[in-house]
Order: structure tokens, then C-alpha cells, then sequence
């Protein structure tokens, strides 16, 4: 990267704006600047070389963006906020995006939305044609649009309508439309932070029920020099209406925070750090970095499955064993894809009740061990061993107790059979897509390249897995009983 690249057109407006909101930034160590598209496009650079533990910049409590900042839920009247259930899910800090945005130059947030995108690559904005390359991977049943729009319908469209004095009724076809909904929706989705609220805020207000989403990518944490994370990532924007309000999700607040969220991420590349500070969010190195070096957030190295989704790019890294792709790639294994795949037992859905009561998920994630080699996770062969071997499950039943998880024969070709299905479901082979890749993607549509690395990368992951069941079942029939359900080893549980 140049030092001497130019600024963007955008960027001095945005950081008067920051600077006269009391946001401190050293501009001779860094700047906003445009990298290529596959490092993430627009990206904070630094300029001199920065040490571990130096702030890079810092961004007040009251430029941060959410539902408690707004003027806009004192607005509306806090119990009425509550009663329209604007406190659950996103919906009440999309709204609140949507009544700043339309205030123009009286926002606190008018320099913000100058630079926030106003399009996205995230498959919720795919055509069908585009959606269907993604047929089989994780992303299709996430997008969580009818949701949104569920959301909109039901509770976001009726308080718009009920306050014509807050939302000026000529402008609800510009400002507040489910278009309008679903871009702020992806600008949360991609771009906000997960922060504890004040200690000292006023629980009662919402009756109880506080900010619920969480899992934006982004976490904060209190008291430099602890972390703050990103808040995109896991969940979709409608939030399902989230009921939970349990205390951990009570204790924090999903929020957007201005120049934070400029900064790119990649796989195991992060350099900075947000801190929560009583005053302000600092952006801290966490090693040092170079000159002319990327400033680099974390998403939590997310899958790509899971990128896509949120950010609407993916990870094209060297892979440790060969290739190219996103080294915390994963992919799902669902209970009702084992269940189809061996001769289910008569009393299947007792075992399954059994096993969700026993607090058993009914995903199963799969990931591979850092040198691209797979290791079956401990959960699904406990629940394989349920399914295929009576003898486990009548003790499993009887004692209350989970399964062991043991990589019997049974087991492994009821898995062995799971994975062929998982892995049929793909309209694609590994190989016809890895030759697809090899032939060039740079001439290939931004979705259609992007649906292809996520195929890939899921599939890599499948297929590592039915090698090394293949394996232990060669093992097992060769007579190397012992050894096979040794090997095994038994991964952790996957993550979801
Ligand atoms: C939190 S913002 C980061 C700043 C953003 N580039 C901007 O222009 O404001 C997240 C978005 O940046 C882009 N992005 C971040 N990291 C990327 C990467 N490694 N490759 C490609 N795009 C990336 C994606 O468009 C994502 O939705």
C-alpha cells in the first residue's frame, strides 16, 4: 500500500464531522483509503509505524448510534416504545436509523451517513438465479428475510403510522419503506457492535425487557485493556422478535460506532482492538504494525458461509493443505439429514426427544483441524451412536446420561451415508468446482464467485470427514476394532 495514496472524496467531510463531534484521531498515523476489492476496498491504513498498545483512535459514548442514544425512543414515549416491542430484536435501532437518516442535516449522525454503503453483496439482495448456486450450503436457510419483513409488517409500518408527527407521512415512501428496512437492517447486519450498557442506565424503562440482540459481530468489553467485539456475524437482522431477555442479553446493547466500523477484517489478521473506556471506545493495537500496513478488525474469523451472509465477502486464503479458501470453514450436518440416512429405528423420535431434552442440538457443526485434516466432533458421534446402536441408547436412556462417543461401525456407516447426502445436496461436485476455480474467477460475477468459494469451502470440509470415516470404517472391517474407535479421536464439539 502507498503512503502517498490520496484520500477518498468522502473521507474529509466524514472526519470534520468526527473531529467537531469530539472524535480524537492522530491523522499522521492513519487514514481512510481504498484498498483493492479482495482486502476489503475502502480501510483505515497506517500511516508511521504504530506500537502494541497505542490507541489509533477513540470515539465518545455520544457519537456511538443506538436506540439509547436517539433522541428517538424519548421520542415516541419509552413505555409506548416497549408496548410496540421496538426493545426486541433490531427493529428498534432500525427505526431509529431510518428517523435519523430522514432528519438530514439535524441529526447528531448527518456526517455518519454520508459514508455508510447504500448497497450490499449480501444474499439477502440475491435473485433467485443467484440463490440457487448457493443450493445446499448453510446460507440459504439464514437469511432471515420473511422475518424482517415480518417485522416491518407487523410491528415497524404500525408505530410509523401511528406517529405522523414524528414520521412526516409524504416521506414514508422515501425514508421509511421495507427497502429503506432491509438496508439499514444490512448496515447493522455488517457494521454494529455489541456494548455493555451503562451501569448505571435505567433498566425499568423498557419493563424489564433491554436490547436484546446480540451477536452482531462485534463485541465490546469494559475496561481497557479488555477486548470489544464486533456485532454482526450470528444472528439475522430480525432477531426472531427475540423474547429472550435473559440478564447477559439484558446487560448489552447493539450499536453503531462510527470509524470503527471502517476497518476491514480477515482470517486471523486483526492488529487493533475496540476497548470500552468510561468516556469513550478506543481502537488499540494489539501487536505492532507497520507502515503502509492494513489496520485490521476481526469478524470473529467467521466461516465463509457466514461472511457471506452478514458482510457479503469471503476469505481466498493459502490453505495449509493446499488450495485456496477460508481456513475456519465449516458446515453443518442436520439431526433429520442422519436420521434419513440410516434404517431409523422404530422409536426414533423418543431417541431424538431424549437427546434435545437432554440439551442436545440438533445441528452439528463440522470444522477441520489446522492442518486441514478432520477429527469427528464429539456430539455428532454421540448422537449417531443413538440413533444406529439400541444397546447405547437403552443405556443412555437408563442412566440419563449422553451417550459415549464411540466411532462403532453402526455409527460410522449411518455417518459415512449422512455425509454422501450432505455433500449431494450441492447441484456441484468439489471437483467440478475446484476446476471451475482453477479455470479463473476473475472473470466470474461478484455473487456467482462468491457462492462458488462458500460451495468449496463446505465441501472441503464434508469431504474431509467422509474420508476419515471411510478410513476408520476400513479400519473397523479389517478388524482393527480396538483401533479404529481409538482413532476416532473425537473432536470437540463443533461450534455453531
Ligand atoms: C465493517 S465494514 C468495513 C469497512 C468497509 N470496507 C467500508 O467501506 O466502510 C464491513 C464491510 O467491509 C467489507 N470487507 C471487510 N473485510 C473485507 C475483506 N477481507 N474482503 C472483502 N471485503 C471486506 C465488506 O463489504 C463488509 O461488509
Amino acid at each position: 500500500m502507498s503512503l502517498t495514496q490520496p484520500p477518498l472524496p468522502e473521507t474529509p467531510p466524514f472526519l470534520a464531522w468526527f473531529q467537531a463531534h469530539g472524535g480524537q484521531i492522530d491523522l499522521a498515523a492513519i487514514d481512510i483509503v481504498a484498498f483493492p476489492a479482495a482486502e476489503g476496498g475502502r480501510g483505515v491504513v497506517a500511516r508511521v509505524d504504530i506500537p502494541e498498545g497505542q490507541a489509533v483512535f477513540a470515539v465518545p459514548r455520544a457519537l456511538v448510534l443506538s436506540t439509547r442514544t436517539s433522541a428517538l425512543r424519548a421520542r415516541f414515549g419509552v413505555k409506548e416504545w416497549a408496548a410496540a416491542r421496538l426493545h426486541e430484536g433490531w427493529s428498534g435501532l432500525i427505526l431509529c436509523m431510518m428517523w435519523e437518516e430522514a432528519r438530514g442535516g439535524a441529526s447528531e449522525w448527518a456526517g455518519y451517513f454520508e459514508i455508510l454503503p447504500t448497497k450490499f453483496d449480501t444474499p439477502m439482495f440475491w435473485d433467485a438465479a443467484d440463490l440457487a448456486e448457493l443450493q445446499g450450503t448453510a446460507v440459504v436457510d439464514k437469511l432471515g428475510r420473511e422475518q424482517a419483513e415480518k417485522d416491518y409488517a407487523e410491528k415497524v409500518r404500525p408505530a410509523i403510522e401511528s406517529r405522523p408527527d414524528l414520521f412526516d407521512p409524504a416521506e414514508v415512501e422515501a425514508r421509511y419503506s421495507l427497502a429503506v428496512y432491509h438496508l439499514q437492517g444490512s448496515r447493522i447486519l455488517s457494521r454494529s457492535f455489541t456494548l455493555q450498557k451503562d451501569a448505571d442506565e435505567d433498566e425499568d424503562e423498557d419493563a424489564g425487557a433491554g436490547d436484546t440482540s446480540v451477536g452482531s459481530a462485534m463485541d465490546v468489553e469494559a475496561d481497557a485493556p479488555a477486548p470489544a467485539e464486533e456485532a454482526h456475524g450470528e444472528h439475522d437482522e430480525d432477531e426472531e422478535g427475540s423474547e429472550d431477555s435473559d440478564e447477559e442479553e439484558d446487560a448489552v446493547v447493539v450499536a453503531m460506532v462510527p470509524l470503527a466500523d471502517m476497518l476491514n477484517a480477515r482470517y486471523q489478521s486483526e492488529n487493533v482492538k475496540l476497548f470500552y473506556e468510561p468516556e469513550c471506545l478506543k481502537m488499540i493495537a494489539t501487536k505492532p504494525i507497520k507502515a503502509g500496513e492494513q489496520i485490521w478488525n476481526t469478524y470473529q474469523d467467521l466461516p465463509n458461509s457466514e461472511l457471506l451472509r452478514g458482510f457479503g465477502h469471503v476469505d481466498w486464503l493459502p490453505l495449509p493443505g493446499g488450495g485456496h479458501g477460508n481456513p475456519g470453514d465449516v458446515a453443518e450436518m442436520r439431526a433429520d439429514v442422519l436420521v434419513k440416512a440410516g434404517a431409523a429405528p422404530a422409536d426414533v423420535e423418543a431417541r431424538i426427544d431424549w437427546w434435545l431434552e437432554e440439551g442436545g442440538d440438533d445441528v452439528f457443526v463440522l470444522e477441520l483441524q489446522e492442518d486441514g485434516t478432520a477429527e469427528l466432533p464429539e456430539d455428532l458421534l454421540a448422537f449417531t451412536q443413538l440413533l444406529a446402536d439400541d444397546t447405547a441408547w437403552a443405556r443412555a436412556r437408563d442412566k440419563g446420561r449422553m451417550p459415549k462417543p464411540v466411532a462403532s461401525a453402526p455409527a460410522l456407516r449411518v455417518l459415512h451415508a449422512a455425509l454422501g447426502a450432505r455433500l449431494g445436496a450441492y447441484a456441484t461436485t468439489l471437483a467440478e468446482d475446484t476446476a471451475r476455480a482453477a479455470a479463473g474467477m476473475g472473470e466470474m460475477r461478484t455473487n456467482a464467485r462468491h457462492a462458488l468459494v462458500v460451495r468449496m469451502g463446505e465441501k472441503r470440509v464434508l469431504e474431509a470427514h467422509r474420508t476419515r470415516v471411510g478410513a476408520l470404517l476400513s479400519a473397523l472391517e479389517g478388524g482393527g476394532k480396538r483401533k479404529a474407535e481409538a482413532q476416532a479421536g473425537g473432536g470437540k464439539r463443533g461450534r455453531r
